[in-house]
């Protein structure tokens, strides 16, 4: 599989350094990169052994198989149809895209029309086999999610000494409020109720160090509570090492003759 990359942050180098460096992708690799600063790029792709772009349109015209995105939400707006629309799959880290209906109906109709995917990892969090068993015969009733940061992995940053409820609500309003914190409400909304009823509290909280994610969800199956402790990325603590480890594991998945969950 030949792997093309659109953002080269947090996740975009751990992918690098697994897939490149340490063959963590038995058959694949990114072969293409495009980081918006032209000289970060030239040196990724040297430390990387790949090729870099010094545009989307041109990365488009090789021949990967596959597109990871790994930028922003405005990014995967301004990329994601062209990547479907030239025929190549795509995986979005900046699940918030999809919380605009619009460009989700139009993404699956190209993606109908070009015979192509979106692959939406699971991210931070977990728990989506279980929301969509429980959709299976429209059985879900209820999900919620309370995530729980240090100040300094959201918005409000250091001004936050006390546990502190920075947002409380739907999904669909926690991602326009929290377009980088908070990708997991949608993932989660798309397993099942939807954004508009998936509903998202979000703490600040100065006592803890892990990014917390609690799930809860009832429906005719019973109840699901799940909550993980995230371990922060060391560069960017914005980010859950999850959040990485699940694109990995996504492009692992794709490969395999037999699916789990
Ligand atoms: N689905 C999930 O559970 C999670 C999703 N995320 C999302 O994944 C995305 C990537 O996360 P990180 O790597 O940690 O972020 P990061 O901030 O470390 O890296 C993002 C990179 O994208 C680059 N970028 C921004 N706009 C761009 C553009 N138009 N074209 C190309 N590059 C562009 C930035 O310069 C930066 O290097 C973010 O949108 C983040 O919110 C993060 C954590 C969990
Ligand atoms: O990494 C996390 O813990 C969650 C996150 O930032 C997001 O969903 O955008």
């Amino acid at each position: 599989m030949k792997l093309g990359l659109i953002g080269c942050g947090n996740i975009g180098k751990f992918l690098l350094q697994a897939i490149n460096n340490d063959g963590l992708l038995p058959g694949g690799r990114i072969v293409a990169i495009y980081a918006r600063r032209e000289e970060v790029a030239a040196q990724l792709a040297e430390e990387f052994r790949t090729q870099p772009y010094r545009d989307v349109d041109e990365l488009l015209k090789s021949d990967v198989d596959l597109v990871i995105e790994a930028a922003t939400i405005e990014a995967a707006e301004e990329y994601a149809l062209k990547v479907l629309k030239s025929g190549k799959d795509l995986l979005l880290s900046s699940i918030g895209v999809m919380a605009n209906s619009a460009f989700e109906e139009q993404s699956n109709q190209i993606c109908k029309l070009n015979n192509v995917n979106i692959l939406l990892p699971s991210g931070a969090i977990g728990g989506l086999d279980v929301l969509k068993s429980a959709k299976a015969v429209n059985g879900l009733e209820s999900v919620c999610i309370t995530t729980r940061k240090p100040p300094n992995a959201l918005p409000a940053g250091s001004s936050v000494t006390e546990e502190t409820v920075l947002f409380e609500g739907t999904a669909a309003e926690a991602i326009k409020q929290f377009p980088r914190n908070i990708n997991v409400a949608i993932v989660l909304s798309m397993a099942g109720l939807g954004s508009e009823k998936t509903k998202v509290k979000i703490i600040a909280d100065p006592n803890v160090l892990k990014n917390n994610h609690l799930i809860e969800a009832s429906g005719s199956f019973g109840k699901l509570k799940l909550e993980v402790e995230n371990d922060p990325m060391p560069n960017n603590p914005k980010t859950s090492y999850l959040a990485a480890l699940s694109v990995l594991a996504t492009l692992q998945n794709k490969e395999k003759s037999v699916q789990i969950g």
